[in-house]
């Protein structure tokens, strides 16, 4: 049996009179890559939130990597799980070099280098960037990148803890066709690869879901309409309760989506 990384247990996220998240059950094994997908609002980056170590639920039970979230040090869980986010990357100081960006996360440190790196953190990083693509941009500043190539970055950073969660908030948001087709291709590349760790991407395309992704979360209104095997849970049925709108899914290698 495989183990869980993440485990909600009835976890209910409020803000005054509005309920984020309600009374969500979900686990997420080691050897899992989940897709979470909802409109506007759902709760999806509020769900990122929680297995980020970042926010605390108002009710339920959040466990993470064998720990209990509010029982155990969140500074200690955070190192061993990775985030990427459009709220994180405009953190990042537009000056930065990239292989520094990718090389400081070993620290755990955005804008920042005052401490001492080794050889191997080097390798690592620079392993990371061939591995998405973009060892070609190692010495540029962030700030030069293009959208698509920040992305790519910030994946890497993200990686370079090893952590064994990785949680990507709509990586694909605001690329054009092709910034979106390579990171598509690359994260299909990553999720394919049996050492890589469990996985939560974000997204409100179906369009943008790798290869590899196993599981399938859709969310409305912070409840969960459907969760479970991909293949089973993103139907037409499902995917149109999720938005509340008549919707066709098909799969013929990618999946894609349209108005039944
Ligand atoms: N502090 C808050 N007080 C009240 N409501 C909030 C607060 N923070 C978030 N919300 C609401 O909670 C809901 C869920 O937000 P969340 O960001 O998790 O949704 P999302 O699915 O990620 O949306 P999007 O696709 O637009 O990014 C939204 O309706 C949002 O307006």
């Amino acid at each position: 049996m495989t183990a869980a990384v993440a485990e909600l247990a009835g976890v209910t996220v409020t803000r005054g009179q509005a309920v984020l998240l309600d009374d969500i059950d979900l686990r997420i094994d080691e050897d899992q890559r989940w897709v979470v997908i909802g409109p506007n609002g759902a709760g999806k980056t509020t769900m990122l939130q929680l297995l980020a170590a970042q926010l605390y639920p108002s009710d339920g039970i959040v466990g993470l990597l064998g720990e209990v979230v509010g029982a155990v040090d969140v500074f200690e869980l955070r190192p061993r799980i990775g985030l990427t986010s459009s709220a994180l990357a405009e953190r990042i100081p537009a000056g930065e070099k990239v292989r520094d960006l990718v090389v400081s996360a070993a620290y755990a440190i955005v804008g920042r280098w005052r401490e001492e790196y080794d050889e191997f953190d080097f390798e690592r990083a620079d392993e990371l960037l061939a591995q998405f693509r973009i060892d070609h941009l190692a010495d540029r500043t962030f700030g030069t990148l293009s959208e698509g190539e920040r992305k790519r970055v910030q994946i890497a950073r993200a990686l370079m803890t090893d952590p064994e969660l990785l949680l990507l908030d709509e990586p694909a948001g605001g690329l054009d066709l092709a910034g979106r087709e390579a990171l598509v291709g690359a994260l299909a590349d990553l999720f394919t690869d049996p050492a890589a760790p469990a996985t939560v991407l974000v997204t409100h395309h179906v369009e943008e879901i790798p290869d590899g992704v196993t599981h399938c979360l859709l969310l409305n209104g912070g409840r969960v309409v459907a969760a479970g095997p991909l293949r089973d849970t993103l139907t037409s049925q499902n995917l149109s309760a999720a938005f509340d709108a008549p919707l066709q899914v098909t799969y013929d290698g990618r999946w894609s989506a349209r108005g039944a």
